[in-house]
């Protein structure tokens, strides 16, 4: 069965509920800013949704969010069908085996002083998967690694992440994702770390991933081109709210609303020919 045809079908793997979220103003306890307002979207099995805005605009908290490092105000997130609020710690804990999450600097979110195979198979030990079972948990490492091209695994196991390039550390934090098996990737502007070509492969790595396992993506990005190739569908998030969604291809070449508008003219300063057949940045800042 294609992946168009599973995207499209049966209940979302994740579904947002009438989300908000504030925070403390700066050093004004009593005073809250309202980040994210009312935000309501839905991911289907093995699609790609790419949510897109300007900075600021409350993309990342949104993916914290639904990774359970921060708590909405009101409002439910659903996985598989199952309120993340309405389950015991314990089924919380086993749902989000099934949702990782990529962040945007591989410099950052690799600790410096493991090794490739202790990064990779951290999840394993968290999630106590062959908790006691070495050899087992190194063959996962292993095929985890040829699944996003680090091949020969010897090569690579026993570095630090200062001895990988910007490319190959996020690779690592791929593989680290993906030893889980998991069902939805919450990738937080993966590629903008990285130089144009290394983005293509990313993507591109990703899109495989997506085919062979029927991953479901939420890619959050500045980058147009590179949503364009990526994404089946778009959310257009501004001020907290999502203002435009729809197919990628529809939001991109024919934006309805003035903000989105606005991002794409940006982005054709930097790029006069959106659907060039080599994409190159297209920045939504
Ligand atoms: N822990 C926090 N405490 C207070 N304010 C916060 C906190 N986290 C985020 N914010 C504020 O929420 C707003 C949205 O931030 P967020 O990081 O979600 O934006 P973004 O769309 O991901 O931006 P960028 O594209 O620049 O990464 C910003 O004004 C930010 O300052």
């Amino acid at each position: 069965m294609s992946v168009d045809v599973i995207s499209s079908q049966g209940e979302p793997i994740l579904q947002l509920k009438e989300i908000r979220k504030s925070f403390d103003r700066h050093g004004a306890r009593l005073e809250r800013s309202m980040v994210l307002k009312d935000v309501e979207c839905f991911i289907h099995r093995a699609e790609v949704v790419g949510l897109i805005g300007g900075s600021g605009t409350g993309k990342s908290t949104l993916a914290r969010l639904i990774m359970g490092l921060e708590r909405q105000d009101c409002g439910s997130i659903l996985f598989e069908g199952r309120d993340l609020e309405q389950v015991t710690a314990r089924e919380r804990q086993a749902m989000r085996r099934f949702m990782q999450m990529v962040f945007q600097d591989p410099y950052d979110s690799l600790a410096q002083g493991l090794t490739v195979e202790e990064i990779v198979a951290e999840p394993l030990i968290i999630h106590r998967i062959h908790r006691y079972d070495r050899k087992k948990r190194r063959e996962l490492v292993e095929d985890a690694l040829a699944e996003v091209a680090l091949a020969p695994s010897s090569l690579f196991i026993n570095r630090y992440p200062h001895e990988l390039s910007g490319g190959q550390r996020q690779r690592v934090a791929l593989a680290r994702a993906l030893i889980l098996r998991p069902r939805l990737i919450i990738a937080d502007e993966p590629t903008s770390m990285l130089d144009v070509s290394l983005r293509l492969e990313l993507i591109d790595l990703m899109k495989r991933l997506r085919e062979r396992h029927g991953i479901a993506y939420l890619y959050i990005t500045h980058d147009l081109a590179l949503a364009h190739r990526f994404c089946d569908r778009l959310l257009v998030l501004s001020e907290g709210r999502i203002v435009e969604q729809g197919l990628a291809n529809e939001v991109i070449e024919r934006p309805r609303h003035p903000y989105t508008r606005a991002l794409m003219q940006a982005a054709m300063r930097f790029m006069p020919a959106i659907q060039s057949s080599n994409p190159v940045e297209l920045t939504a800042k």
